[in-house]
């Protein structure tokens, strides 16, 4: 194992208060069951090239009452173990592949929420018929390949996707949801808002066929809440 870089130190201490405190949104919000779910924030080093970044993430197994700063753990962007007292993460190497892949993603969240991944179950994208879809996520939220656990597989899927799509959200085909976000907090929003535009969308088609939204609509949309909302 590792040693964090003195001139990281600082940072790191404040994504593990940060990504702890963020791992509670996952039940507050019904997103997860048991340890279904994690977060992780990238810790920038002084490389231009992200090649001294840091990942923060939750220890695998541990359940969310039970997370805490000093729990989280620390890997590089290989996925190897840096600083902590227990394993990370199964799903670090994913989130450690779309750091080392996607420069501007600060944050990674992963879930099994339940209406997403139900979605994720049909390998059907959910379709842009809500203002609140072309709002975060500019279109349809995408389905990524059918990928299994323990390489680079999921995290090459997640990029592949997402590069072809402005959703920070991305279904993994019988898995569930994977988000990205400029830091871990917009990961976890992301997280939040495909699963309530997964059910309501849902819900729509119990009674009917949703209309999709003209494409003007939604990049009308998608810049307003992207450039303008909340400023
Ligand atoms: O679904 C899986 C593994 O198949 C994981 O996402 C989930 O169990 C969470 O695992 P961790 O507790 O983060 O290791």
């Amino acid at each position: 194992m590792g040693t964090i870089p003195e001139n990281l130190r600082d940072a790191v201490a404040k994504a593990r208060v940060d990504v702890a405190a963020l791992h509670a949104e996952l039940p507050r919000w019904g997103l997860v069951v048991w340890t279904a779910g994690n977060v992780s924030q990238r810790v920038r080093g002084e490389a231009a090239d992200g090649s001294e970044d840091l990942l923060v993430i939750k220890p695998s197994g541990v359940t969310y009452d039970e997370l805490t700063p000093e729990s989280m753990v620390v890997c590089d962007l290989e996925g190897t173990l840096v600083d902590g007292d227990r394993s990370p993460s199964s799903d670090t190497a994913a989130h450690a592949y779309v750091y080392r892949h996607m420069s501007d993603v600060g944050g990674v969240v992963h879930t099994h929420s339940t209406y997403a991944t139900a979605w994720a179950a049909r390998r059907e994208p959910v379709p842009c018929v809500l203002t609140m879809i072309a709002d975060e996520f500019g279109g349809e939220i995408p389905i990524g390949p059918f990928a299994l656990i323990g390489d680079d597989s999921i995290g090459r899927g997640i990029v592949e996707t997402l590069r072809e799509s402005r959703s920070p959200a991305v279904l993994m085909a019988n898995h569930g949801p994977f988000t990205i976000g400029k830091d871990a907090r917009a990961a976890v929003k992301a997280a939040v808002m495909v699963e309530e535009v997964a059910r309501t969308v849902h819900i729509s088609r119990q009674l009917g066929d949703p209309v999709p939204m003209a494409t003007s609509d939604v990049d009308s949309l998608y810049d307003r809440y992207q450039n303008v909302y909340g400023r």
